[in-house]
């Protein structure tokens, strides 16, 4: 059982190493794209099923409340929370709605998505992306494996962070490194290094 343990962690070491390679210019143009829209009175959306609903909120609560400094509140919405919400969209016309409906109400100009997908092809995250696209909002898209049905819809003026591994849990290890690192870009941007 043991050997399984560090067969992970190598695993997890290996594609944050990979990822350590590929991704920092990904990471910095997303950044920026949040950056912007905040200094501008835009607002960021998340949104993902399972691990990545859980990772949707971390990055929300981050914003919303603090990182790893003191300073002011900043303006992020998980859209995997509200139950009653999530519930009747998926009961009176389907899950593959459940966050699209949320961005047509909630979504502006100038907005951000933060569409997370480990397989890209989770059809209510595809839905949301559209709907996104429809409200003028720009997508930074946390994806792996190949990146799925959602690669093929982003624009040239949104940013996939595409994680190089085929593992589910692999991929989410990366995410949540890559939301602590889009953390930590805002508040150097807005409030200076530490
Ligand atoms: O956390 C895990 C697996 O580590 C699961 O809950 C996983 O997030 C779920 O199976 C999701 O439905 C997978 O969706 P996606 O990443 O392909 O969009
Ligand atoms: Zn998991």
């Amino acid at each position: 059982m043991q050997d399984r343990i560090i067969g992970h962690f190598g695993a997890s070491i290996e594609t944050k190493t990979l990822s350590a390679e590929e991704l920092p210019p990904y990471i910095e143009q997303a950044a920026q794209l949040m950056v912007d829209a905040l200094l501008h009175g835009g607002k960021i959306l998340s949104c993902g099923n399972g691990g990545s609903a859980g990772d949707s909120q971390h990055f929300s609560s981050e914003l919303l409340n603090r990182f790893e400094r003191e300073r002011p509140s900043l303006p992020a919405i998980a859209l995997t929370t509200d139950t009653s919400t999530l519930t009747s969209i998926a009961n009176d016309y389907s899950y593959n709605e459940v966050f699209s409906k949320q961005i047509r109400a909630l979504g502006n100009q100038g907005d951000i998505l933060l569409a997370i997908s480990t397989s890209g092809n989770s059809a209510n995250v595809v839905q949301a992306i559209q709907a996104a696209h429809e409200r003028d909002m720009i997508v930074v898209a946390l994806s792996g494996k190949d990146g799925g049905h959602i690669s093929s819809l982003l624009t040239g003026a949104d940013v996939e962070i595409r994680v190089p591994a085929d593992v589910t849990a692999r991929i989410q290890e990366v995410h949540l490194l890559v939301i602590h690192c889009l953390c930590d870009l805002i508040d150097c941007a807005l409030f200076g290094e530490d």
